[in-house]
């Protein structure tokens, strides 16, 4: 398809527009209820009392046959104490609405509903990503690096996107939504959209730059241009599709299943890791941190450590225990020591780690802790809070995995062994590449698994609970400062 043949109505921007605000309020009861009970909605357990729309962008015309509008909705939500001091304009999302006269029965599930009123009165809208159409246009626009009102859409004009891939949404759990297309490329639609430089795609096109290989280097992205605060959002990246990988959580599971042990892999995630590191070090700057910034550091965590306990109260009894894993590092500081920082992933774990048919591992999704400002989640850090992250992720799978009681005596590894077996040749393999073991650092290790920790409690209680107790078991062996490694 052509760029011309995309049509654009709505002037972008349309927060003040007449039609814009005639669209949103037609909509308003709909995404009221719907928006909420979305995967990938970061504002769970607190009403939506209202929207305002950043951009509206009509992709396909909505009286048509099919009609596909991409919109970036700002949601309002009550302000939690634990928010800090504002300003809280509410979270921007992006949504793409199909609108039909009527729903064909293969897509019931995907039903918003049928505005009442307003300049989509009496038509369906619903959630477009589940229709093969809108997700053809999506490609074809990135294919064709059209620009349809502030929307741009760009590629990688080295990389060849073959026309008419055929689509189909991914429907395992994850925070954004991604659609594969004929098995080659996927597209991740990020859905919490924030005003910036996305690492989610900063990073991938840093490390492609570099030639390094154990990332999928970006075909093509899509951004929305004068949004206000005249920054541009990143709204998604198409990246080549590893066909036939498996993830690591996978993967880890897998094996625990069967009583074997992951540590051979687990060393090709060290070495997968630190040659990331060290690419990244090589391509963006990195910096030392001194008492000054550590202190900034272990503050942050020791805030995080209270807005958790405040968020999860069954927290509360560990607090002092978990707040000396970050004294001590505040006491390394004290005494001179110092720390380099760099670009990292952010969010490590098994889950973000594919493993190709031909045993090669990449790292995916670079977008950070996504509850982090954006500005947060780009600076310079040191590697051990990725390391950490990973390390967590293996004693989330011995956790995860229902096991006979074993007998006791060694002969079959329990899932303390089997996770400490993993950590230890995970670092093994980051030492290998990078010439640095984690392991020298427990200080520092300990403090990142100690945030890491109390992150994913927090992350548990709000999106999963009854996966909470996965992480409270960490809480509770690192608060005992039981040894980890
Ligand atoms: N390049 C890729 N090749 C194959 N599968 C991928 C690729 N990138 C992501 N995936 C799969 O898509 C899903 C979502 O990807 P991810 O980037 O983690 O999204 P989110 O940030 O929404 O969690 C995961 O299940 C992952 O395994
Ligand atoms: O992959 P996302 O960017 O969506 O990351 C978020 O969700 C993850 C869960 O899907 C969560 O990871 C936690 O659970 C994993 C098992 O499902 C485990 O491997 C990780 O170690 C654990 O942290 C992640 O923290 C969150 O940011």
């Amino acid at each position: 398809m052509s760029e011309a043949a995309i049509h654009s109505a709505y002037p972008a921007a349309t927060t003040s527009s007449g039609v814009g605000s005639g669209l949103l309020a037609s909509l308003d009861p709909l995404l009221r209820e719907w928006l909420p009970r979305q995967r990938w909605f970061a504002g769970k357990g607190r009403p939506v009392t209202g929207f305002t729309l950043v951009a509206a962008t009509e992709l396909l015309p909505v009286r048509a046959k099919l009609g596909l509008l991409h919109l970036l909705v700002r949601a309002h939500q009550p302000v939690l104490p634990t928010q800090g001091p504002g300003p809280h304009p509410g979270d921007c999302y992006q949504l793409l609405l199909g609108v039909r006269e009527a729903l064909p029965p293969r897509l019931a599930p995907a039903l918003i509903g049928r505005p009442a009123e307003g300049p989509l009165a009496g038509l369906t809208v619903y959630e477009a990503l589940y229709d093969p159409r809108p997700a053809e246009v999506l490609l074809e626009a990135l294919r064709t690096r059209a620009r349809v009102g502030d929307l741009r859409f760009e590629r990688d004009m080295r990389q060849d996107i073959r026309a008419g891939l055929v689509p189909r949404l991914v429907t395992a759990e994850q925070s954004n939504s991604s659609i594969v297309y004929g098995d080659t490329f996927i597209l991740k639609l990020l859905r919490r959209i924030v005003p910036g430089t996305n690492p989610d795609l900063e990073l991938p096109l840093t490390l492609a730059r570099e030639g390094c290989p154990r990332v999928p280097a970006p075909a093509g992205w899509l951004l929305a241009e004068n949004a206000p605060p005249d920054e541009p959002y990143v709204l998604g990246v198409l990246q080549p599709y590893l066909k036939g990988a498996a993830d690591g959580w996978e993967l880890a599971l897998r094996e625990l299943a069967k009583g074997q042990d992951f540590a051979a892999e687990a060393r090709a995630l060290g070495r997968a890791t630190a040659e990331v590191h060290t690419a990244l070090a090589r391509a963006l700057p990195t910096v030392t941190l001194g008492r000054q910034q550590l202190e900034l550091l272990v503050d942050g965590m020791t805030e995080r450590l209270e807005l958790a306990v405040q968020a999860v109260p069954v927290l509360r009894p560990y607090a002092p225990a978990l707040r000396t894993a970050f004294a001590a590092l505040a006491d390394l500081a004290a005494e001179g020591r110092t720390w380099t920082a760099q670009r990292i992933h952010g969010d490590l774990h098994l889950g973000q780690c594919l493993r190709a048919p031909d045993g090669a591992w990449s790292l995916i999704d670079f977008e950070g802790e996504p509850s982090k400002p954006l500005a947060e989640r780009r600076m310079p850090q040191p590697v051990a809070r990725d390391v950490a992250g990973m390390l967590r992720s293996f004693d989330y799978a011995s956790h995860s995995v229902p096991r006979a009681p074993v007998p006791g005596d060694g002969s079959v590894p329990t899932a303390a062994d089997w996770a400490a077996k993993c950590r230890a040749a995970y670092c093994s393999g980051y030492a290998e590449v990078s010439g640095c073991d984690p392991r020298t650092d427990p200080v520092l290790l300990r403090a990142y698994e100690t945030d890491k920790a109390v992150y994913e409690v927090v992350y548990e209680a709000r999106h999963r609970p009854d996966w909470l107790p996965v992480p409270m078991a960490a809480i509770r062996r690192l608060a005992a400062n039981e040894d980890l490694t």
